[in-house]
């Protein structure tokens, strides 16, 4: 008996394949759609009338848009908020504007902004006087914002952090660290004693240097301090004036006390450094009764030892020395 591929398979009806006339008119209307896989040939009639049906619809849309534009919209709009009565009466009073910038006090001659009758040449030179003046009032900060008034012409309270900021880059001053007391700005602000301040009127400080402002306060406050400044900025003063101060406050010294070594050492790489640093602080402790004694090479260590035993608070060393001190017991700490 012969049986066809279908008998096979019971179970699935054999798929219609009938062919669909189209068209050549109806065939230049039809988008051109993917190629399908042919197990959905089946579905083909059916897909055609659904793309006939969207096409409408889109149409339909787009009359409706049309309609819209020319004719109005039918929906009714949402209004949010009743528009109140627009009033447009301003008094001369009502322009702020002056308040805020001081060039919107000037009338610039913009355009034909000329008065009649008065010569230009003249409102001209007017003009421009003006807006001189009124842009010499403004003062600008690195950041070409307006301010107030410059940190020159505030008192210390009045000092606000963009101030200090503003003051630090004045001078070139930077820090790393936590709880940084501000600097000083002169030395009226530096809470020397009036000894010490006088000694710093003597020696002809008249103000203090950028690493002097920065450092002071912080060894007034007895904080560890590496300050990094350039030769000859006056470093030594900026740790020798916290270094006095702390001293001064200590008892005076005694026979006893003397016989425990001084208050203070400063040690120093050399020899010429170190005489320096005993000639400054000599200097600025002149007012205070306070002794200095430098003890380095290349000069008689009796005489150094005779000078420490007479009592000094203050000993600035090199460290070479200084060990020969220590072993022949010239000194103790
Ligand atoms: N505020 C000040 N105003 C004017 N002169 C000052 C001031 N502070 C220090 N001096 C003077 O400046 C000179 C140099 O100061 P100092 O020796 O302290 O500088 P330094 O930074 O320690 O230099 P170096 O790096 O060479 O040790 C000294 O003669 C000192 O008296």
């Amino acid at each position: 008996m012969k049986r066809s591929i279908h008998d096979l398979q019971p179970n699935q009806n054999p798929p219609d394949f009938k062919p669909v006339f189209v068209s050549k008119s109806h065939r230049q209307t039809l988008p051109i759609l993917p190629r399908r896989p042919s197990s959905s040939i089946d579905a083909g009639n059916h897909d055609l009338k659904d793309d006939a049906g969207n096409r409408d619809r889109v149409r339909e849309k787009e009359l409706e848009a049309i309609r819209e534009q020319f004719f109005g919209s039918s929906k009714k709009k949402r209004v949010l908020s009743k528009p109140g009565p627009l009033n447009s009466h301003w008094d001369d009073t009502d322009d702020t504007s002056g308040d805020v910038d001081v060039l919107c006090r000037v009338n610039p001659l913009c355009g034909s902004g000329f008065i009649a009758g008065i010569d230009r040449r003249e409102q001209r030179k007017l003009a421009a006087r003006q807006k001189k003046e009124a842009i010499a009032q403004i003062r600008y900060d690195a950041f070409d914002m307006r301010v107030e008034r410059h940190w020159s012409e505030k008192r210390l309270e009045e000092m606000t952090e963009r101030d200090w900021r503003i003051f630090r880059e004045d001078y070139g001053i930077s820090y790393k660290g936590s709880k940084i007391p501000p600097p000083m700005r002169g030395w009226g602000e530096s809470r020397l004693s009036p000894e010490l301040l006088k000694a710093v009127e003597r020696a002809g400080f008249k103000t203090p240097s950028p690493i002097q402002m920065a450092a002071i306060p912080l060894g007034l406050e007895q904080r560890d301090v590496i300050g990094i400044a350039e030769t000859g900025s006056g470093k030594t003063a900026a740790f020798v004036l916290p270094m006095l101060v702390y001293i001064s406050k200590l008892p005076p010294m005694n026979e006893d006390s003397e016989a425990e070594g001084p208050y203070a050492l400063v040690l120093a790489p050399t020899r010429e450094l170190a005489l320096q640093i005993e000639e400054e602080t000599v200097k600025l402790a002149r007012y205070l009764g306070i002794n200095v004694v430098s003890i380095v090479g290349g000069q008689s260590i009796e005489e150094q030892g005779f000078k420490l035993r007479q009592g000094c608070e203050v000993v600035v060393a090199t460290p070479g020395r200084l060990l020969d001190c220590l072993e022949r017991r010239l000194l103790v700490f």
